[in-house]
């Protein structure tokens, strides 16, 4: 009789993996490559934003109070006294019925404590002096961005594990940050194993398929946020995958490996791990696809003993590589985000497992809907094409409805779950 498997949960599995501990370096990098890495410390404002009063339209800076007695059948008149744009300041002392014909974002005179925009004056010249006037009331404080009101210095302003997007990249650039404190990208080895394996630019054989893991999940490390070392491609032979996983092992912060990882007289990856003295954390959890994934922790690194088929390959590492990848990164929502939707169709297969059916969200009305995404079977790869989510179907039941509601893990989403099990 060949080997049996006791499966675990997903829950205990995932524990497994995240109880290991990994942690996240410091590195500092240009704002200009900031965009999509992870801050490794909260961002503090360095200064008051904006550092002084200033106009936040075109028009006069004055005082409030020599407004009091405007009106439509009396406006109030103002000598202009001086003229700045943006970038200057002036230097000369606004006093009562004086006013500073000032520009958007240019510093408020010390005197004033209103802008009057320039639609609402009227402008003239008397005898080579310039004047407007004014037939309203204006109120202290009227049309003046005041120092500070964007935020304090002090204030945190983005915490630590957030994922730099556009925004955060002009807060780092308003309070100075040339130099960014991100999480290094964790060094994430990758072999897909398998002598069945052809180079993308190689013709058909009988027999053989194009390795596709690869590039899957090369494009799934990058997407979480890590730098991917891609070793290649192993032949189904022990003494070659050993020696290659043993050398490469030193040179990654954890190592993916795709197929072989089975009950197969070609699937080495058990032997390998026991070989290494590696402790395998789990060989099988109760799930479909991925229900072959193996763990194991080897000194301080993690092997991922991924499936070959490429489904079970794909959700294997979005469950399990994912959130250690983003615990490196300073996450603390590491996990797939999670979510309610309305399942759109009738999902008839039982299954003792839960399931994980590769799926694609959409809004209608203000509800998410989600649909499998193509063929549920773990050896199929057009369903991953068109999928943004996975949705979780919990085993143990006769199967689902269309109109069902139902959770799913989003895939694109780079906000995260804390722990969605
Ligand atoms: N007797 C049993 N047989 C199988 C079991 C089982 O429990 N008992 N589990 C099945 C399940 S479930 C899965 S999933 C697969 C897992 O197999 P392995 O992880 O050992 O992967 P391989 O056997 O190497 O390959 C499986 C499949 O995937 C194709 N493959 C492999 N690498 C790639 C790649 N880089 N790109 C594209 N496709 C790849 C490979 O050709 C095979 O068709 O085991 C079942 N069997
Ligand atoms: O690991 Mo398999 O993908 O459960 O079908
Ligand atoms: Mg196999």
């Amino acid at each position: 009789m060949g080997e049996f498997r006791k499966p675990i949960s997903i829950n205990e599995a995932v524990a497994k993996v995240m109880n290991i501990q990994m942690n996240g370096k410091t590195e500092y990098v240009s704002i200009n490559d900031s965009y999509g890495r992870f801050l490794s410390e909260d961002l503090l404002a360095t200064s008051d934003v904006p550092h002084f009063d200033r106009a936040p339209y075109d028009g006069y800076a004055v005082r409030a109070i020599d407004t009091t007695e405007a009106s439509q059948q009396h406006p109030v008149e103002f000598e202009v006294i001086d003229h700045i744009g943006a970038g200057l300041v002036s230097d000369k002392s606004v006093g009562p019925f004086q006013a500073v014909r000032i520009m958007t974002g240019a510093q408020m005179p010390g005197e004033c404590d209103c802008v009057i925009m320039l639609e609402l004056t009227s402008d003239y010249e008397r005898d080579g002096k310039a004047y407007m006037s004014t037939k309203r009331v204006h109120k202290p404080g009227e049309n003046v961005s005041f120092r500070g009101e964007d935020a304090k210095e002090g204030d945190t302003l983005v915490s630590k594990g957030t994922r730099i997007n556009p925004g955060i990249q002009a807060v780092l650039a308003t309070f100075g940050y040339a130099k960014v404190p991100v999480a290094a990208k964790p060094k994430v080895g990758l072999f897909a194993t398998g002598t069945e394996l052809l180079n993308v630019d190689e013709p058909l054989q009988p027999g053989k398929i194009r390795n596709s893991n690869s590039y899957m999940i090369s494009g799934q490390m990058k997407r979480t946020g890590a730098e991917v070392i891609y070793f290649g491609t192993l032949p189904d032979e022990f003494d070659t995958c050993f020696e290659a996983i043993k050398e490469a092992i030193e040179k990654v912060d954890m190592l993916v490996t795709t197929g072989g990882v089975s009950v197969g007289d070609f699937d080495f990856l058990p032997a390998i791990y026991e070989k290494l003295g590696a402790e395998v954390l789990f060989n099988k959890v109760g799930m479909r696809p991925g229900s072959v994934t193996t763990v194991a922790h080897y000194h301080d690194k993690i092997l991922f003993g991924l499936s070959g088929n490429p489904s079970a390959c794909y959700v294997g590492f979005e469950l399990f590589a994912r959130p250690v990848i983003r615990k490196m990164l300073f996450s603390p929502q590491p996990h797939l985000r999670k979510e309610k939707a309305i399942l759109d169709v009738d999902f008839p297969k039982a299954n003792p497992f839960t399931r994980f059916v590769r799926s694609k969200c959409f809004i209608t009305d203000g509800k998410l809907i989600t649909t499998p995404s193509g063929l549920d079977k773990s050896n199929i790869v057009m369903s991953l094409a068109g999928a943004n989510s996975l949705t979780i179907l919990p085993g143990g039941t006769r199967g689902y409805q269309a109109g069902d509601e139902v959770e799913v893990l989003l895939l694109e989403e780079h906000e995260g779950s804390q722990w969605p099990w």
